[in-house]
């Protein structure tokens, strides 16, 4: 298992964000959903070792992120897109790609390579060379999703990948997903249930920092029927569970 987790929490002060989260995964597409503050971006931050949890047993890529040497092992093979991604405006795509690169000691005989692909693979080959101050909101996403999969993670953890893409990015992104799901656990937090019905095999919903779900994005629909609102099968799911686990 790539991911194994029991018992997890996360306190900011006085806020609960995580509250006893159970989760095991291996290969494949996992979609983590959720309102606004369920406790999805923490998860993810806890998960990608940016910060420690409060309580709780994390061990990831079969090792502990609470030991130093460990945690540099889980992070060679770690890619993570956090929520909002610091660019060096200075910086072409290549240049941002590369730091990346060293920062996760991909070997540097290997790293243009890494590069190279990684930037083909999220669609700027023809922007490789532009400064990253010259490129549109979803073109910039899609830079932060080449540094999360330059070192060819093993753990993924894209943190609202698709926000800013245009449909036919968020279509072929979805396609990456499926790709990259095949040799590595990728976990994404989304808004949009389309991107969880097309490219997640499995699929959890956290509210107020549990899990209230988590199955394939059929049982999550087979919940909606005739229950819940919205205008596609799996937001009368999601809707339907908010509404059971709120009552
Ligand atoms: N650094 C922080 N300091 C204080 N409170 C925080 C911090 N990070 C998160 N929280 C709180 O923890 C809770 C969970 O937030 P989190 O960002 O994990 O939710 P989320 O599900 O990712 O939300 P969104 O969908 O809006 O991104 C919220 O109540 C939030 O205010």
């Amino acid at each position: 298992m790539n991911i194994e987790i029991s018992g997890l929490t996360r306190r900011f002060g006085r806020a609960q964000a995580v509250a006893g989260v159970d989760l095991e995964a291996g290969p494949g597409v996992f979609g983590l959903l959720g309102p606004n503050g369920a406790g999805k971006t923490s998860l993810l931050r806890m998960m990608a070792t940016v910060i420690p949890p409060s309580s709780g047993r994390l061990r990831l890529l079969g090792r502990d992120p609470g030991s130093q040497g460990q945690r540099r092992e889980i992070r060679r093979g770690l890619g993570y897109l956090p929520q909002t991604l610091g660019y060096y405006p200075g910086f072409t795509v290549v240049e941002f790609v590369e730091y990346f690169a060293l920062l996760k000691e991909v070997p540097p005989a290997r790293v243009p390579a890494a590069v190279a692909s990684a930037v083909e693979r999220v669609g700027l080959g023809d922007r490789a060379k532009a400064k990253l101050r010259n490129l549109s909101g979803g073109m910039l996403r899609r830079a932060g999703i080449a540094q999360a999969i330059v070192n060819e993670p093993r753990l993924l953890l894209l943190d609202e990948p698709t926000a800013g893409l245009d449909p036919e990015q968020r279509v072929t992104f979805r396609t990456l997903l499926r790709d990259l799901g095949e040799q590595a656990t990728v976990v994404v937090s989304t808004h949009l249930v389309e991107d969880v019905g097309a490219a997640c095999g499995r699929v959890a919903l956290m509210e107020k920092g549990r899990i209230a779900f988590d199955g394939t994005p059929a049982e999550l629909i087979s919940r909606g029927v005739g229950h819940g609102t919205g205008d596609a099968p799996l937001e009368r799911g999601y809707s339907a569970v908010l509404q059971q686990v709120r009552s």
